[in-house]
């Protein structure tokens, strides 16, 4: 069983209870109540780095990195600093995280939210809307095609953006196949939990220009987003750096809106 087996397996026992204390149906019915998605797209877009900046108390490669008593202010120093997005671990039993603190945020700041966890059921979609997200993730590793698609597609209709995620070139076919407007590729690879910063820049001229590529983990610093974007990426997603640093807005600050010498490459 890899990492990633392992996490998804506890995410769907406690889904299991989450979804027989409220199904589906009342789930979706609470759908009407909440604010339309905001659209994260135009500022990842943009150019010059973005920053989706993450809430992110403990992690299986890293175990404790913050305590974060209070999310809400972690949020609002990341939007004080330019972010273009804020992403909100929301698995439990690995990251600490939970829908709470995801809530909390949401009624507190006015970026897009990335909902950031092992998403594999249309319900975790679903629920995703409700607590107020406005981009969901999923992991092309941890999905078939049809499931893939699927949540892909409900997503979407929801109205939400999706980050795809990929870790290698087969993944990256996937996500392409897919029609995946934002590609996040992550350097830390599932299996092993190791990070390898040339991941990117190898997965990154597969990737159609017209698709939004965001560079995901191990980001520990400017010269980092520097890199990246040299390497084609509009974003990064950076959660311990950033957690750890006793100035998030000026973290923040620092990676965002960095361009690459020469222009663009892609
Ligand atoms: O962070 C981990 O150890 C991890 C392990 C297994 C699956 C996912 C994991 N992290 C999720 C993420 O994608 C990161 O939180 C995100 O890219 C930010 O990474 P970092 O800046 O390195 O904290």
């Amino acid at each position: 069983m890899t990492v990633l087996d392992d996490i998804v397996a506890g995410v769907r026992e406690d889904l299991a209870r989450r979804e027989s204390a409220l199904p589906l149906p009342e789930l979706r019915a609470r759908l009407s109540d909440v604010a339309p998605a905001l659209d994260p797209l135009p500022a990842l877009a943009a150019p010059g780095s973005s920053v989706i900046a993450e809430v992110k108390r403990r992690s299986p490669s890293k175990g404790h990195l913050a305590d974060i008593p209070d999310p809400v202010a972690l949020a609002s120093a990341y939007a004080a600093g330019g972010a273009a997005a804020i992403s909100v671990l929301t698995e439990e039993r690995r990251f600490g995280g939970s829908l709470a603190d995801l809530a909390a945020v949401r009624a507190a700041v006015d970026l897009p939210l990335l909902r950031k966890d092992f998403t594999v059921t249309d319900y975790q979609v679903v629920e995703a809307r409700a607590w107020g997200a406005d981009l969901v993730l999923l992991i092309v590793a941890a999905l078939d095609d049809d499931t893939l698609r699927r949540l892909h597609d409900l997503a979407r209709e929801l109205g939400m953006r999706v980050l795809v995620e990929v870790h290698d070139e087969a993944e990256t076919e996937r996500a392409i196949a897919l029609g995946a407007t934002l590609v996040g590729v992550n350097a830390r690879n599932l299996k092993t939990l190791a990070v390898d910063a040339d991941v990117f820049g190898r997965l990154a001229p597969l990737v159609p220009t017209d698709r939004v590529l965001v560079a995901e983990s191990g980001v520990g610093g400017v010269a980092d987003v520097e890199r990246y974007v040299a390497e084609g990426a509009r974003a990064v997603l950076v959660g311990e750096t950033l957690v750890k640093d006793g100035d998030p807005t000026a973290a923040v600050r620092a990676m965002s809106g960095l361009v690459a010498a020469g222009g663009a490459p892609r």
